[in-house]
């Protein structure tokens, strides 16, 4: 069934597990989302970038956004578990509305590069017009450091999370789930040093605002994908995502909307470079992304159950 973001990410919080919100950009990786969410049992949310909408719609955002929609439904309207379709990291209205006249279950305003007043005034507006048509809000406090296509925030610009800003924030705005930035970044490249989250300040924000929350650059990373994909030519050097202990340590103190989108790519074009050298006479487009499919359908699964949001649909 096609449900409301908020849906999914009240009941998380409340029994403190946490459900990955999946990011697409073509129909391959619809696919095995839904795949996996029906042979784990698992609540499903979607989610799919700007970026991801100018893709889908060859420039034109409405069509982009409208497309997503009719892709998702296509599948939610037909299985039993909750799915929901979210829009990752609003920055433009265009957008934002596009969505939310396409029939998006939910949209993330992210204001978080300007200073909190103006942060708090645009995500008010857009939680006025999103309540009004049954559409839920996320919201960003603090800065991400890392670059990732367009999301990209210069490190020195990197603030975490203001704890007491978050309860003032949620309060006047109405947000229905936050992004706290606590230290992850977007990509592959993750951290500097070791792998390091400040749990000080979750803490302190599930208990201010007692709201679902979400971590951004969740993505781990696993090593053994990283290799497998330089064994047929990929250059990864250095990549580092989140260790999976960590991951469930967030969870614990309130993490409920895990954003995943790099491991989902590595996973995919560690397979594709896997099958494309093994079979040299495959051209046809229902073939060639058999192990790709696969290796990102593992992927999800597994992170479905490090979440403990299996057998929760
Ligand atoms: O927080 C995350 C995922 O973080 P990750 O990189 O750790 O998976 N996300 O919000 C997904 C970011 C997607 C950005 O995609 P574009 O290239 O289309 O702009
Ligand atoms: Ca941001
Ligand atoms: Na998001
Ligand atoms: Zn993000």
């Amino acid at each position: 069934a096609y449900v409301n973001t908020k849906e999914i990410l009240e009941k998380a919080s409340q029994e403190f597990y946490a459900v990955p919100a999946l990011n697409i950009n073509n129909l391959e990786f619809l696919q095995v989302i839904i795949e996996a969410g029906l042979e784990e049992r698992a609540p499903v949310i979607i989610e799919t970038s700007e970026g991801a909408i100018k893709y889908a719609g060859n420039g034109n955002i409405l069509r982009g956004a409208k497309l997503f929609v009719d892709m998702v439904r296509a599948y939610a309207d037909t299985i039993d578990i909750p799915v929901a379709l979210h829009l990752d990291h609003g920055k433009h209205f265009e957008f934002i509305m596009a969505a939310i006249k396409a029939g998006y279950s939910s949209v993330m305003i992210d204001a978080s590069e300007y200073p909190f007043e103006e942060n708090l005034k645009i995500t008010k507006k857009i939680v006025e017009i999103a309540h009004s048509v049954g559409v839920s809000v996320e919201a960003e406090l603090g800065r991400l450091v890392g670059i990732e296509d367009n999301v990209i925030v210069e490190e020195h610009e990197a603030a975490l999370v203001d704890p007491d800003e978050a309860a003032e924030f949620v309060e006047k705005t109405g947000v229905d789930f936050l992004a706290p930035a606590i230290g992850t970044s977007h990509g592959a490249f993750k951290f500097k040093g070791a792998a390091k989250l400040d749990f000080d300040r979750l803490k302190k924000v599930k208990n201010l605002t007692n709201k679902p929350l979400v971590l951004h650059g969740a993505s781990s990373v696993p090593q053994e994908i990283v290799k497998l994909a330089e064994e047929y030519g990929a250059n990864f050097k250095g990549a580092k995502g989140v260790p999976s202990e960590i991951l469930k340590e967030a969870v614990r103190y309130g993490i409920n909307k895990v954003n995943t989108d790099t491991d989902l790519r590595m996973a995919f074009v560690a397979g594709l470079r896997e099958f494309l050298a093994g079979n040299p006479a495959e051209f046809d487009p229902r073939k060639y992304f058999k192990t790709s499919k696969e290796y990102v359908k593992k992927v999800i699964k597994d992170r479905m159950r490090l979440l403990d949001c299996a057998n929760k649909a």
